[in-house]
Formats: C-alpha cells, structure tokens, sequence
C-alpha cells in the first residue's frame, strides 16, 4: 500500500497555476524523489501534502487518511522545510527538547537525533551561531525525532557538505530498512541515484515522468554501453557489423555505443566471441544528462 496518495492536485496564487492536476503515489518503505527545474511545483505539492497549504482542488491521503480532517496522523510524520527557519533565540537543544514534547516524543531522543546529525558537540549554543549546514543538520534531527513513519524533506541537501551527505544516505537507508516511507524534493541529482527507488519529474506543475532514475536514464538517453578497451580497433569492427549499434562515439579512454534496443548481452557475448578484450563494459547511468533532456523535451524543444 502507498503511505502518500496524492489526487489531481490544484493550486494557483493568484493568477499563477503552481499545480495543474497532481497525482503521485509514494510506496510504503520506499524513497520517492520529486525533480523537477525551479518553480516547477515541488514546494507547494510538499506544503499542501503537510497541510501547510490548502489545495485548490485534490485530495491528499497519508496512511488512506485524509491529513485535513485527520490531524493526528501528523504525530507519524517527520518534516524538513526548505531552509528552515528555525528560532534563532534558542540552542539545537532546546529547540528539539521542544518539539519532542510537542511529538510526545520522550526527551532521552533528543539524544539520539543529536548524534546522528553529529550535532551533539554544538547542540547548546544558540542556533543565530549556526551555519547554514549546522541549521540544516538541525532540521533534520527535529525530523528523526521519534522515528517517523513519513519522512518528507523539501531539498535535505541544501548547505549540507559531503561528510553529512554520506552519513545521511546510510541513515536514511537505515530508516527505510525500518519501514519509514521517504518522500524528497533534491537538485542534488547524484544524491536522489544513490538514494531514490522511484522518482517524479514535476514541470509546469505537472507530473511528466514518474518511474526509477534507470528508466530516466533509458527513456531520454536510451539504451547506451561505455566500453574501455585497448584494443579499439578490433572493437570497431566488430561494432560495424552489428544492426543493433545506432552510434558509436569515442572518448579518450572510453568509447560510448548507442543501442537501438537493450541489447547489452548480446553485445558483450559478441565481443567476447570474437576475441575484443574488454576492460570494462557498463550502462551510461548519466542522469543530469537524462535530466536534461527530460526538461527540454517537456518544453516541448
Ligand atoms: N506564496 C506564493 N505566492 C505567489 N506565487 C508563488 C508562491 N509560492 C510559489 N509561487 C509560485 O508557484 C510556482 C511553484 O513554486 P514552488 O515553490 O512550488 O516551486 P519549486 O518547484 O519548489 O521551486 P524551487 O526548485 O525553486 O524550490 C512558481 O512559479 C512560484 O513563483
């Protein structure tokens, strides 16, 4: 069953349409990434998911609930706005002995949430002393607190350096092996393929793709080999002869072949029975440029 169900979702400010009919299902137990370019929609869809924002028109259903009427279902969920704004005049650890109360969380977890994010060292000094990332680690342990069945973060990446974002991958995985459903917005592309199970490419406010980052990769750049070899010329011969090789593109040490179909077994058999020492063969998994060909192609250029 899906922990969030989101049917065709509305919203306009004014005369701007930031949602034109948004549906989305993120799968219990799994991370769903929402992409999609600047003023896409990713925001307002989270906002309205966390009731922040009423929808114009659409449902949003957490755990089959309706989050509107059913306020309660929010003691499940953990949140992390875009750039939060967190009280400035208070430590990390006061601001999440706080919101532990508020979740009926019990205090021994502000513990817990501190040394995941790493930031038990800086937990009492006054968040207006934060850097962005110690702000932003912050948030996030106010989100872990009490283990949340949903885990909605709007850009966790924003501010955070390499070390958090290694750690946070393990932690999130970890979570997910718990069962929490993870739901995120990210520009971090290389993040959302380590991470994501399934992604949507939100654009205009509509949903133009949804499936995993290796469909992506498949539907807009197709089906592709890199292959690295010291022996390119026999390679090249025995590319020529195959119907199934579209392009073939050489690079210093690689050479990029283009398939008209999945043909990767063939291809590597292929190579092998006709003596090409390969020293390495693998699927092109470039998903900035899948990315971008996605956004062209829904800009209709
Ligand atoms: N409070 C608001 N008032 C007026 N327009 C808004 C408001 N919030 C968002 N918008 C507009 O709605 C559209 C969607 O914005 P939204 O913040 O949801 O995009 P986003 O995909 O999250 O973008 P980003 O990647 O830059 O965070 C944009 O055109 C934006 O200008």
């Amino acid at each position: 069953m899906e922990a969030i169900r989101v049917e065709n979702l509305e919203k306009r400010y004014g005369d701007k349409t930031a949602l034109n009919g948004v549906s989305l299902q993120a799968p219990s137990g799994l991370i769903t990434a929402i992409l999609g370019p600047n003023g896409a929609g990713k925001t307002t869809l989270i906002r309205i998911i966390t009731t922040l924002i009423f929808p114009d028109k659409g449902n949003v259903f957490l755990f089959g609930e309706d989050p509107f009427k059913e306020k309660k279902v929010f003691n499940r969920i953990g949140y992390v706005q875009e750039l939060p704004n967190l009280p400035p005049f208070l430590s990390g650890r006061e601001l999440l002995e706080l919101s532990a109360r508020l979740k009926s969380v019990p205090k021994e977890d502000v513990k817990r949430v501190l040394e995941m994010v790493g930031m038990t060292e800086n937990a009492n000094k006054k968040i207006a002393k934060y850097s962005k990332g110690m702000i932003q680690r912050i948030a996030l342990a106010e989100a872990f607190l009490g283990n949340p069945e949903i885990l909605i973060m709007d850009e966790p990446n924003v501010g955070t350096d390499p070390i958090l974002n290694l750690r946070m991958r393990d932690i999130l995985n970890e979570m997910v092996k718990n069962g929490t459903t993870i739901v995120m917005t990210s520009h971090e592309l290389e993040e959302v393929k380590k991470l994501a199970d399934k992604v949507f490419l939100i654009y205009r406010g509509k949903v133009f793709f949804e499936g995993t980052t290796e469909e992506l990769i498949l539907r807009f750049i197709g089906v592709r080999v890199i292959l690295e070899t010291d022996d390119k010329e026999n390679l090249l011969s025995v590319l020529k002869d195959l119907d199934y090789v579209k392009g073939v593109e050489m690079y210093k040490e690689k050479i990029s072949v283009e398939l008209v179909r999945d043909a990767r077994e063939e291809l590597l058999k292929e190579l092998i029975l006709r003596g090409v020492k390969v020293k390495a063969f693998y699927l092109d998994q470039d998903l900035e440029q899948a990315y971008e060909r996605a956004i062209k192609e829904a800009d209709g250029k």
